[in-house]
């Protein structure tokens, strides 16, 4: 899709240019430019255009003092003997960075003739955006929101050439209700700077449109719902920042950035919250009762203690949680396992969409479960972030469909903190703990249930008896609820970060107990399996 087609019979555009001081041969042919020097020492690059950012002209004198500021000026070609060209790199854990090389030649002719050639063919790459619908959450994390914004965000569009109608988030909601309203003329992506509840709404509005302008009813649970038309960016500026990472493999805002403007999308399934009557939400990374949707509550209060507010009301929800009797019916799937992989990375086979095998659904079964439960959590994907680089469930997949349902029953504060621990670990995953349960399904049910002890404690406090829903960040009621996976109904701005094969031989790591418990802090010293769970290469 979208990239200028080539064949054989292609012009090969081809002469000679000063690169980095030396004189090479240049070739561009089938969306690849190559330089290799004509005398030693030998070199050889190739650059593939979907690869490059910008491209602009300058004069040989200007390239000293030439630093990332875009240089404002008319442009003359017939005055330039220079061309930079600024495109993407990848350094280290998934970071995507900019890069610049110059080219310079005696004929201005020849460089106009290169130039307009370039930026032709990155004009033709379709599936980029030129015009972004941009929100900016000056409210969330550390309300650093506006400053990404001015200081990282801003430059690196403008000279990528994308034109950003950009809103300030005033109040909650305020995204939501303009992307309801707003036209979607000429607006080819839409983006935010901001955390997981901010993308969640940016989400949750897409979709309503989406299916508002289809006339769907989306009170249904079953309603068929389509896709919205436009993709979606995501910039962290959050205090976690989990669908971020997870997709990017980095929370750096950078390679967020970068992946927007390369504009190459990987479809994300979206879950459907319904209780009996309506729909309650849409979310894209985790939905969790009992103690995670306590913390959410609780943190709400707190939130002028920026993210540290999740250590205190962890800690507090921790000693507090009495477990929350529920019963929960899974449709389970057949798709891979949730407990040793594969995991999902660039061009992960588990998510690709089998277009030959029509709309065939796998085999699958209903099963009901009752207990007593610390935590009950429908994890749509990884939810992979700085602080728990692996995950919540390193092996759950963001496009197949599917999402993995994580039951962790009530049990003793040193269980629970030996699965903080887990939660936190790059070499462990806490599905061998004998309290936790896990199952890769397509749909799920949650009915709170009444709990005889503690109605008899307190049959005034409700509130005691059931929890509440943290749904993406957000808190939302509801005791009797049904969760739908939506394969790949929102298509995001991301390549997917690289599988990395090998840690560091030996290495170092604090552990952070989640968000919640910085105040057990254990230097650990690892030397052991270097390879990640899960990798290809710990497989083999
Ligand atoms: N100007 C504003 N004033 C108050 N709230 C706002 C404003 N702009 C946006 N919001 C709301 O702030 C909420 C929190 O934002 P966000 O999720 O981006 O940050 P966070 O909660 O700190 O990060 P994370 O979700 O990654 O933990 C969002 O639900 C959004 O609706």
């Amino acid at each position: 899709m979208g990239e200028p087609s080539g064949n054989d019979c292609d012009p090969v555009l081809l002469n000679s240019f000063i690169v980095k001081k030396q004189r090479c041969r240049v070739y561009f042919h089938r969306g690849v430019l190559i330089w290799e020097s004509e005398a030693a020492p030998y070199i050889k690059v190739k650059l593939p255009l979907k690869h490059v950012v910008g491209v602009e002209y300058e004069h040989p004198s200007e390239l000293s003092a030439f630093t990332n500021e875009i240089i404002c000026q008319e442009e003359r070609p017939e005055e330039y003997t220079s061309f930079t060209l600024h495109y993407v790199t990848q350094s280290k854990r998934s970071k995507l960075r900019l890069s610049k090389v110059t080219l310079t030649h005696a004929d201005p002719i020849q460089v106009a003739s290169w130039v307009k050639t370039i930026r032709n063919y990155i004009k033709e790459l379709t599936y980029r955006p030129r015009c972004l619908l941009l929100f900016v959450n000056p409210y969330g994390g550390k309300k650093r929101g506006q400053k990404i914004y001015e200081k990282n965000v801003k430059p690196l569009l403008a000279r990528a050439g994308i034109e950003t109608k950009v809103v300030i988030t005033q109040y909650r909601n305020h995204a939501h209700e303009t992307i309801l309203s707003q036209s979607f003329d000429g607006i080819d992506g839409v983006a935010c700077v901001g955390g997981d509840g901010t993308l969640a709404e940016v989400l949750n509005a897409l979709v309503l449109r989406a299916a508002k302008d289809k006339g769907i009813d989306t009170d249904d649970p079953h309603a068929e719902l389509p896709q919205p038309s436009v993709p979606v960016g995501v910039i962290p500026g959050g205090s976690t920042d989990t669908i971020a990472y997870t997709l990017h493999g980095t929370n750096d805002i950078q390679t967020a950035v970068l992946h927007i403007i390369l504009g190459e999308s990987s479809g994300l399934d979206i879950c459907s919250v319904h209780n009996e009557n309506s729909l309650l939400r849409y979310y894209a990374s985790m939905l969790s009762y009992g103690y995670l949707g306590d913390v959410c509550k609780s943190s709400e209060k707190f939130r002028w203690m920026g993210p540290k507010r999740y250590d205190y009301s962890g800690f507090r929800k921790i000693l507090a949680n009495r477990g929350y009797r529920s019963e929960i019916t899974i449709l389970s799937s057949d798709s891979n396992s949730p407990i040793d992989g594969p995991r999902c990375y660039r061009d992960c086979g588990t998510c690709k969409i089998d277009e030959s095998s029509g709309e065939e659904k796998p085999a699958a079964d209903w099963k009901t479960i009752k207990g007593r439960f610390f935590m009950v959590n429908g994890v749509n994907i990884s939810c992979a972030c700085a602080k728990a680089p692996n995950g919540f469930s390193p092996y759950c997949h963001i496009g197949d469909g599917c999402l993995d349902v994580i039951l962790i029953k009530h049990t003793s504060i040193i269980n629970i903190l030996r699965l903080l621990l887990r939660v936190s670990s790059k070499s462990r995953t806490m599905f061998d703990l004998p309290f936790v349960e896990v199952h890769r399904a397509q749909e799920f049910t949650l009915q709170a249930m009444p709990d005889p002890k503690l109605e008899l404690l307190d049959p005034d406090a409700p509130d005691a008896r059931t929890s509440v829903w943290n749904c993406d960040g957000e808190v939302v009621q509801g005791t009797n609820i049904k969760i739908r996976v939506r394969r790949q109904l929102i298509r995001m701005f991301s390549q997917r970060m690289e599988e990395e094969e090998h840690e560091p031989s030996c290495f170092v790591w604090t552990i952070e107990l989640l968000p919640q418990l910085p105040w057990l802090r254990v230097g650990l010293k690892y030397s052991g399996d270097k390879r990640r769970p899960g990798s290809r290469a710990s497989r083999s």
